[in-house]
């Protein structure tokens, strides 16, 4: 298995996504201060940042998990209209079923574990209307085998499976209603080395082949160099770079930013 490094995609329409000036604090902690970020269609933008730097709270807002104390979120999507932070519990509950895919890091916050995998996967189906339970394994399946997910395991529980694999059956149920929008939070942080290439590996292909437009948080920067087109570099809840891939690792700006690549190097 090779993974290559492509020429970012030229990009000359409108964003599909963009987040403005949204800020959040809990307590005493400014989690996100003021950041703003777009997503062009089919493009896949990488925020990377130490622990803490409010990564992981900027995606929760693009899940609409979160809602910041101000700013706004549009997704360049019909039947999409205005500001996402305004929509009640059920609308936003729709929209991240029907757009919205999300693998998380701990495979606990995004699957049920003691259900089978398919089962997992057929659940986020339900959505559609679809009731026929052929149907639904059928679609589970296809879902999963895109997922690169061994078929003789269909049945089997996330619990029962190795890390690798429950990331497999998290971003199955993802994508399994082909979403606008794919949010990705560390997901291959703690599988070992070997299983993350494989699992970075199937997300390069998928992304390729169905020009999903991702969202990628990770701290560590072979994940973001591997996945991403575009960069957002984040420290202490805001952004202090952005750029494409290519010239964040090669020529990075901002001290931050320096320290994080020639760390990696
Ligand atoms: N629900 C919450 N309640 C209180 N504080 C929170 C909450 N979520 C995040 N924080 C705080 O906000 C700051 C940013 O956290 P966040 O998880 O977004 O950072 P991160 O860059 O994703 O880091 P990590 O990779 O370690 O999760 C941290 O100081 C964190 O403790």
């Amino acid at each position: 298995m090779t993974l290559t490094l492509d020429a970012p995609r030229i990009v000359t329409t409108k964003p599909l996504l963009s987040v403005e000036n949204v800020s959040k604090t809990y307590g005493n902690v400014q989690a996100v201060r003021n950041v703003s970020a777009i997503a062009y269609p089919g493009e896949v933008l990488g925020i990377v940042g130490e622990s803490g730097s409010g990564k992981s709270t900027l995606l929760r807002m693009m899940n609409l998990e979160e809602t910041p104390d101000t700013g706004t979120y549009t997704l360049d999507l019909p039947d999409t209209p205005g500001n996402l932070f305004e929509l009640d519990r059920f609308a936003r509950r729709m929209l991240c079923a029907t757009k919205i895919g999300i693998v998380y890091q701990n495979p606990h916050l995004g699957l049920l574990m003691k259900h089978s995998s398919s089962g997992n996967v057929a659940e986020r189906l339900l959505v559609s209307g679809e009731r026929s339970f052929a149907i639904l394994r059928e679609k589970a399946t296809t879902a999963l085998d895109a997922s690169e997910f061994p078929l003789d395991r269909l049945d089997a529980p996330p619990i029962e499976l190795s890390g690798g694999m429950q990331q497999r059956v998290q971003l199955a149920k993802a994508i399994a209603l082909e979403p606008a929008l794919l949010l990705l939070d560390e997901p291959t942080t703690g599988l070992d080395v070997s299983v993350q290439a494989l699992v970075l590996d199937t997300l390069k292909r998928l992304q390729q082949d169905r020009q999903i437009t991702m969202v990628v948080v990770s701290h560590d920067l072979g994940v973001i160099r591997t996945l991403a087109d575009r960069v957002m570099v984040m420290r202490r809840g805001e952004v202090v770079e952005t750029g494409l891939a290519d010239q964040i690792f090669q020529d990075p700006q901002h001290a931050y930013t320096q320290q994080l690549v020639h760390a990696k190097l």
